[in-house]
């Protein structure tokens, strides 16, 4: 019998690196592949074509003795996730760019030359996150649909990333994280001799901002300014701007804006895409800051089947709209195409552009929708 071959995604983290030797271990067929997403030389940050990262991957794989490629998809990630989060922001939308880099890139392009070029039957990303059919397909049934659950260690859970993911991109993949603590994974690394991935440090936030710049002067490097008005809900003007791109709704308004001080700050309440005003308002638990309902666009659902929100009693669906916070109860209508959401406790900070993602009381991911306006606050 053929023994199945997968290609792991490696990043060059540790993540990848501990899911590349676990899949050796288990006998698998192993490819590792590299993919380059972000040009930094033609960006200006790096002179160098071969990245750490790159190289890192490379001494992983070689060290397990198994092939190594690398494949580029700046063009895709370009058009795809960097176009989209650029216009969202413009709009003061605040949109997660992990969730469309695994929808179009990782679990779309990636998949396709997995199979294509390196004839995969699966295919591996270091995700935390578990799956109906097993951490290693092995209890695979190809005439039932998968599920999605939460991976074992809730710190690391990334199933809010991947919840627009299909049938089928989940039916080809397989995460050998799933049931592991960050902890473990760490000690299996050192175990292994993988020094130089164990010791980097988190990822964080958003892949093609480099570490060191700061997210805003990376955004003014490709939003023009566009100056408008800081203003309290009564109307009353206390600031100025240059962009609305500049802006996250609750979030601390920074004092260089301000012609007014307060003792507990300003917050961003409200961000308006037509007139341009940044609404603010006093103190970081400001009332407006919490909603109470919020519209969401219909969301796409992992199953295929019925629409698992009339499937499941109301009181067992969840939602988080923020990955690390802790999925709350919520009641959930229809109104036309779309759907409206009333969480049970208000949540602070809601934003459009941001995904509403739904859970059941016993960790499936069921999908998510993007959320388009919030309707009402305390
Ligand atoms: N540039 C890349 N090339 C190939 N695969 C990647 C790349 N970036 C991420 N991946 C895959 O997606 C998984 C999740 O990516 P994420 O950016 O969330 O990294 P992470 O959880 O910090 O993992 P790691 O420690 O492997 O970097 C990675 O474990 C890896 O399998």
């Amino acid at each position: 019998m053929k023994i199945p071959r997968v290609v792991i995604g490696m990043s060059g983290g540790v993540d990848s690196a501990v899911s590349a030797f676990l899949l050796k271990r288990r006998g698998f067929d192993v490819i590792g592949v590299h993919m380059v997403n972000w040009d930094s030389q033609e960006e200006g940050t790096s002179n160098c074509p071969r990245s750490k990262d790159e190289s890192d991957a490379r001494n992983v794989c070689d060290k397990l003795n198994i092939p190594f490629h690398t494949v580029n998809f700046v063009k895709e990630y370009w058009n795809d996730v960097f176009l989209r989060f650029l216009e969202n922001y413009k709009m003061g939308r605040t949109v997660v760019p992990d969730i469309d880099c695994n929808h179009f890139i990782k679990f779309s392009a990636f998949h396709k030359v997995a199979q294509e070029r390196f004839d995969a039957d699966f295919i591996a990303t270091g995700h935390y996150a578990t799956t109906s059919f097993g951490d290693f397909q092995q209890s695979r049934n190809a005439s039932e649909e998968i599920r999605l659950f939460s991976g074992r260690d809730p710190l690391k859970d990334q199933t809010f990333f991947l919840c627009t993911v299909t049938q089928e991109q989940l039916k080809r993949a397989m995460f050998p994280l799933g049931s592991l603590q960050k902890t473990e994974v760490k000690r299996i690394a050192e175990q292994e001799g993988f020094h130089e991935v164990a010791k980097k440090p988190e990822s964080m936030g958003i892949c093609f901002v480099g570490k060191k710049k700061r997210f805003s002067e990376f955004l003014d490097e490709y939003i023009e300014p566009k100056s408008g008005k800081i203003v309290l809900k009564n109307g009353k003007k206390i600031g100025n701007h240059h962009g609305i791109h500049q802006f996250t709704i609750g979030k601390r308004i920074n004092g260089t804006y301000l012609e007014e001080r307060s003792h507990f700050g300003f917050f961003v309440s409200e961000i308006n895409s037509e007139t341009g005003d940044i609404v603010a308002c006093e103190g970081s638990h400001h009332p407006n800051l919490y909603a109470t309902r919020f519209l969401i666009n219909r969301p796409s659902w992992i199953s295929n089947s019925d629409d698992p929100l009339k499937s499941h009693p109301p009181s067992e669906i969840l939602c988080r709209i923020q990955r690390t916070h802790p999925p709350v109860s919520c009641l959930v209508e229809y109104s036309d195409e779309n759907l409206s959401v009333i969480p049970r406790i208000p949540l602070r900070a809601t934003a459009p552009g941001q995904m509403c993602v739904f859970y059941t009381t016993k960790n499936e991911c069921l999908g998510g929708g993007e959320i388009l306006r919030i309707l009402d606050t305390l």
